[in-house]
């Protein structure tokens, strides 16, 4: 079922964003600092209040539905990466099955496997490098096998070969039916790995549609200030300023 924004408001941040997120599908939300891509993301998984519209997730208003519900059903990971618990990497990720009330080791074992770190699962959280926390924490979104993954700069802190590794298994995620959405700052990323593109500018929406037209040259410099040119295969474009 569809996780659609209808005409909503928050407090000076996000000015009428109506759009419609389509399960299956990888959506990356771009735009400048400040325009509000973490404030839509945080609103569309339930955990904002809107002045004005209405998040749903089918045919529920997102707000109606018990917390631990919606928990099960849109996995958040937020920017910020900081462990508040300094305990072992398995038991932090094993926070992620609390909405479904268990620790199955089946899909923590997957999630930390996925992430590469079950090699860190007795490690104290607090130990770890700032690319390890941020795939702990991702595993935790995981471990909870959500029908929505919601993400805000994912591969922000991770090295080149764990970026790829995370959008092979998101592009996996999204083959099986997982709805996908991903705050990136890199267009590059963007372009190659997204089906879809959310453009915020000063939160309002400025361009929604396929890569190569929400994210064309004309947008970019208008949006972002940049003039440029992209090269490159699809799948493998870089964006070259002038
Ligand atoms: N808790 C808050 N209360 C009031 N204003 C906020 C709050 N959090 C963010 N803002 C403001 O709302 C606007 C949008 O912020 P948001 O974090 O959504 O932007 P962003 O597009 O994710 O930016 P960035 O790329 O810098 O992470 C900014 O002007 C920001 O200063």
């Amino acid at each position: 079922m569809n996780l659609a924004a209808k005409s909503v408001t928050v407090d000076g941040r996000l000015h009428d964003v109506s759009l419609s997120l389509v399960p299956g599908t990888i959506t990356a939300i771009c735009g400048p600092n400040g325009a509000g891509k973490s404030t839509l993301l945080e609103t569309l998984a339930g955990l904002l209040d809107t002045d004005a519209g209405e998040v749903m997730l089918g045919e529920d208003a997102l707000r109606t539905l018990h917390p631990r519900e919606r928990a099960r059903r849109i996995g958040y990971l937020p920017q910020a990466h900081e462990i508040a618990w300094d305990v072992p990497v398995r038991s932090l990720v094993e926070l992620g099955r609390m909405p479904h009330g268990d620790r199955l080791a089946g899909p923590v074992d997957v999630a930390l496997a996925t992430l590469d770190i079950a090699q860190l699962a007795e490690r104290r959280a607090q130990s770890l490098s700032g690319g390890e926390t941020a795939r702990v924490l991702l595993a935790r979104v995981l471990a909870g096998e959500p029908q929505w993954i919601l993400a805000d700069e994912p591969l922000a802190a991770l090295d080149l070969s764990h970026q790829l590794s995370l959008m092979r298994y998101l592009r996996q995620a999204a083959n099986t039916g997982t709805g996908v959405v991903l705050v990136l700052h890199d267009l590059a990323h963007a372009v190659n790995h997204a089906d879809r593109i959310v453009v915020l500018d000063r939160g309002g929406l400025a361009a929604v549609g396929n890569p190569a037209d929400a994210l064309s040259e004309d947008i970019v410099a208008r949006v972002w200030g940049v003039a440029g040119h992209w090269v490159g295969e699809q799948g493998y474009r870089a964006f070259i300023p002038h």
